[in-house]
């Protein structure tokens, strides 16, 4: 037959589905939901890092928890969570995640997922922001690898990386061109340190001098938060001068208005490839969150995990079985 050569890595979404824990664990989603809105009323920061926390669990080793679990005291192996770029994330976010599972085990012991609270708790936080409320797939197990922190760099995007770089990483992940502006989105909440843009403020490309493709009176504020010499390596900057609480399609307009923060972010709106999108999302919220819905549906597809030879269901998510 002409049959489609099958990526395995990416087959077994298809046993993904909504009501996977119906039986089991029916009040599931109530108990993140729980979860997920005591956090964000204190700690309104957690619904970024979490989102952040669950596209970085997806892209190394799979929407598998790998990302939850911690080294071993005293061992040599550092896991996921202690590589450099785990390590900006918010600790708040794996606290949540943690909480609501030990809700979660005490109604349903040894059922559900880390994976699946952690993709059920990223959307909750994205809705309490004010984004889209979808419906979550699930079935993902725990992943049984040893998770391991030099896997990470290369299987996660950053600051500097080009758009043929993110495109390459994002099809390796069965994801678009499309998926990666979509997804981008994101970034219309939360906060970035000041070492991911700061050539853009002092030195761009080698220049000594700013990115000209940046707003000036952004520039200035942004050079206020992050002096060239001696600031102060814990500050962080919002991505959305002006709603960083709030999910929406503003990120996409202040692409457009040279307010981008990233050169990752501004290089969607300078590539060819992928301005077209950027100006319809800019001038659409429906089409965006529609769009991110299901965009969010696909990377929570990514690498999953099935069954005991490769999956478990862990009683607490920062630990193996
Ligand atoms: C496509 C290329 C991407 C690049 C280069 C990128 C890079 C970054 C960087 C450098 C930060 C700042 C981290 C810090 O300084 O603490 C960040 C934050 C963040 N990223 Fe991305 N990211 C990308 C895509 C995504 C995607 C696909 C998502 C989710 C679907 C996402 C969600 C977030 C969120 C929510 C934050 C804020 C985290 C917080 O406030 O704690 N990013 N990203
Ligand atoms: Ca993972």
């Amino acid at each position: 037959s002409l049959s489609a050569p099958v990526n395995t890595s990416l087959v077994h979404h298809r046993y993904l589905t909504v009501d996977y824990y119906a039986k089991t664990c029916p009040q599931l989603d109530q108990i993140v939901g729980f979860v997920t809105s005591q956090t964000f009323k204190y700690s309104p920061a957690t619904a970024p890092a979490t989102i952040r926390l669950f596209f970085h669990d997806c892209f190394v080793q799979g929407c598998d928890g790998s990302i939850l679990i911690s080294s071993k005291p005293g061992g040599k192996q550092l896991a996921e969570k202690e590589s450099e770029d785990n390590k900006e994330i918010p600790t708040g976010a794996y606290d949540v995640i943690e909480k609501a599972k030990a809700m979660v085990e005490r109604k349903c012991p040894g059922v559900v997922s880390c994976a699946d609270i952690l993709a059920l708790a990223a959307r909750d936080f994205i809705h309490l922001t004010g984004g889209p409320y979808y419906p979550v797939k699930k079935g993902r197990w725990d992943g049984k690898q040893t998770p391991m922190a030099s896997l990470v760099y290369s299987n996660v995007p950053h600051a500097n990386s080009t758009i043929d770089d993110l495109l390459k990483l994002f099809l390796s992940k069965g994801l678009t061109l499309n998926d990666l502006v979509v997804l981008s989105g994101a970034h219309s909440i939360g906060f970035a340190h000041c070492k991911h843009f700061v050539n853009r403020l002092y030195n761009f490309q080698g220049t000594n001098k700013p990115d000209p493709d940046m707003d000036p009176r952004h520039l200035k504020s942004l050079k206020m938060s992050c002096p060239r010499y001696g600031g102060n390596i814990g500050v962080v900057v919002p991505f959305d001068a002006t709603t960083p609480f709030a999910f929406d399609n503003a990120y996409y307009q202040n692409l457009q208005g040279k307010l981008g923060l990233l050169a990752t972010d501004k290089a969607l709106f300078s590539d060819p490839r992928t301005k077209p999108l950027v100006q319809t999302l800019a001038k659409d919220k429906n089409k965006f969150f529609q769009d991110f819905s299901s965009a969010m549906e696909r990377l929570g597809n990514v690498g999953v995990k099935r069954g005991k030879k490769h999956g478990e269901i862990r009683r607490v998510c920062n630990m193996h079985l």
